[in-house]
């Protein structure tokens, strides 16, 4: 941040930091420190001449207020070495002005301010339409005896902070930090919402946003897309609910009103993350599903109630935290699909087969290998997937998992296809085989092919749900080798299972046309996925439809005895 407009009295220091209007030396190089905004001013005074440990030393520092967001102000009371109190404020220009009476002019002699108010609140838009952050210094002086005398007294002591005297008015630049336009573009493209709550003056906010890309350059923009805390704060809570999900840049925001914004939108149906570094920022912080606080110049507190850190202060690195957290989101999705599928058929053809026949076609050792495949070695051919996945390229999600949890067309169909061919393969597989109907070889000739297809069914789902949401599972395949891998060894191993292992497992040996016939009802699995794919899923969640024609009769029952 840098100071560069400044007026003193109603004269325009140009350049900023000119000392030749002022009566004063070279400061020197000094180390400052404080907030970004406190480090611009110093950094201004010194670059004016301005000699702190002189002033320092002429003059006592008799109580402090600190600046607060709440009332984005900050003074100092200084006892001169003439024995006289003065009261210095700085604070946010346009507040700060409206409490003066007077101002210095260029010789340093008192002017009422009465007349020139409205050029001072000129010079301020002005400053504030070049996205400038405008900050005012005024002071009184006070008698001495208004000044409490005991230590206590003097800690409690509410500065007086009217009737004061304009010195100075600057406009610093902060400026858009490069690859921040980029960041709000592609979190845009990806469906996440950018807003931005700032305590700066609103003109200020409304430049910044522009130059950062969340306003259109020379949009036409109104309330509530833009609007000021104030007004913001005065809505009742049903109101804000609506407005906060217009709201764009909110401007002059104290720290209970980015509250208030990440609580109604919160209440919306959103899902809420906010970046902040300042203690004034640690409630919404808190609130928010994601509080992502800064790493470098974030305060303690910030980070405290902050879920993540952002380490290199960029908010760039918000579009990777989106796009990790889709990939995880993403691969829960698959895992969930994958399983599903496996469970419903198996626990379907053992219930049907049971009921109807008394026997189960699948037997518990055949099941834990199957659950082998799907836990352990499904799970580790997911980990390996390339976490960044372009974010765009995956679906919003919001409003926590259970809602998002749609079992679409390729997934129901998947499990029909599998517990249909199964299912004829138990009743009439026999008859199908051209099987000797009674002996004990055909029977377990049969449960044997079922088995094989079944887990083959299976090993070529693995391929559907690498990209559930893609008709073309095998783009980049190559590049997952740990994926290729398991799934060439749960095949090779599934081969030497049927034919080898079949003491074990209590299968039979599968000649190669039953291995072609598991094969084909395997592979099937994968023309079948690219239709599902291609159905459109319904906007309303399949249980919505039995749900609908309920509430409905409820409504209606309730309407009738009221
Ligand atoms: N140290 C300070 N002394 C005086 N005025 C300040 C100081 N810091 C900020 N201001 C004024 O207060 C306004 C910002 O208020 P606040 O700190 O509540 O907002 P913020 O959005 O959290 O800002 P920041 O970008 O500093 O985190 C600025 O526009 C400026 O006019
Ligand atoms: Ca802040």
């Amino acid at each position: 941040m840098t100071v560069v407009d400044a007026y003193v009295g109603r004269n325009k220091i140009n350049p900023p930091g000119d000392r030749s209007q002022f009566d004063m030396v070279d400061g020197g190089d000094i180390e400052v420190s404080g907030s970004p905004t406190e480090k611009a001013i110093l950094h201004w005074g010194v670059k004016l001449g301005m000699k702190f440990d002189v002033i320092r030393s002429e003059s006592e520092v008799l109580q402090v207020s600190p600046f607060n967001s709440e009332k984005k102000r900050g003074g100092v009371a200084l006892k001169k070495s003439n024995s006289q109190v003065h009261i210095y404020w700085k604070g946010a220009a346009e507040i700060v002005l409206a409490s003066c009476t007077g101002y210095l002019d260029s010789n340093g002699s008192w002017q009422s301010i009465d007349n020139d108010k409205a050029f001072f609140m000129k010079a301020i838009d002005d400053m504030a339409e070049r996205s400038l952050r405008c900050v005012a210094f005024a002071y009184r002086s006070c008698e001495v005896d208004e000044v409490p005398s005991d230590e206590e007294q003097l800690e409690q002591w509410n500065l007086p902070e009217d009737d004061l005297v304009l010195l100075a008015i600057v406009g610093i630049k902060d400026p858009c930090r490069p690859g921040v336009k980029d960041a709000v573009k592609l979190c845009t493209d990806a469906g996440v919402k950018v807003r931005m709550v700032t305590g700066d003056n609103l003109q200020t906010a409304k430049a910044i946003a522009m130059e950062c890309g969340i306003l259109a350059p020379d949009a036409e923009v109104s309330e509530p897309t833009i609007i000021e805390g104030k007004a913001f704060r005065q809505l009742s809570e049903k109101e804000r609910e609506q407005v906060a999900k217009k709201i764009l840049v909110m401007g002059r925001s104290s720290p209970n009103d980015k509250l208030l914004l990440v609580q109604a939108l919160r209440k919306g149906g959103d899902v809420v993350a906010v970046t902040g570094d300042g203690t004034n920022d640690a409630p919404a912080l808190h609130e928010a599903d994601i509080g992502l606080s800064m790493g470098i110049q974030g305060t303690e507190v910030a980070k405290e109630n902050s879920d993540i850190i952002i380490l290199d202060d960029n908010f760039a690195s918000v579009v990777k935290v989106v796009c990790w957290g889709r990939s995880v989101y993403a691969n829960i999705q698959k895992f969930i699909q994958f399983q599903l599928t496996v469970n419903v058929t198996a626990l379907i053809i053992n219930v049907v087969a049971a009921i109807s026949a008394g026997d189960v076609p699948l037997n518990a050792v055949q099941l834990l290998w199957v659950n082998l495949i799907m836990d352990t070695l499904g799970a580790l051919a997911r980990l390996n997937h390339p976490p960044i996945i372009l974010c765009a390229d995956l679906q919003l999600v919001g409003g926590g998992l259970s809602c998002h949890f749609k079992i679409n067309n390729n997934k129901k169909g998947k499990a029909l296809y599998q517990v249909s061919i199964l299912l004829v393969l138990n009743f009439f597989g026999k008859s199908i085989l051209n099987l000797n109907d009674s002996t004990e070889h055909a029977n377990q000739l049969k449960n044997s092919l079922i088995f094989n297809a079944f887990v083959l069914c299976q090993i070529f789902n693995e391929f559907n749900a690498r990209k559930p949401d893609q008709v073309n599972v095998f783009s980049g395949i190559m590049k997952n080798r740990l994926f290729v891998g398991i799934v060439g060894t749960t095949f090779v191993l599934q081969i030497i299972i049927i034919e080898f292992l079949g003491h074990f497992f209590t299968t039979v040996r599968l000649d190669w046309k039953l291995w072609i016939v598991s094969l084909v009802i395997g592979i099937t699995s994968w023309p079948l996925a690219m239709i599902g794919k291609l159905i459109p899923v319904p906007r309303t969640p399949f249980i919505k439809i039995f749900i609908k024609p309920y509430q409905r009769c409820i409504a209606a029952r309730s309407a009738r005895t009221a």
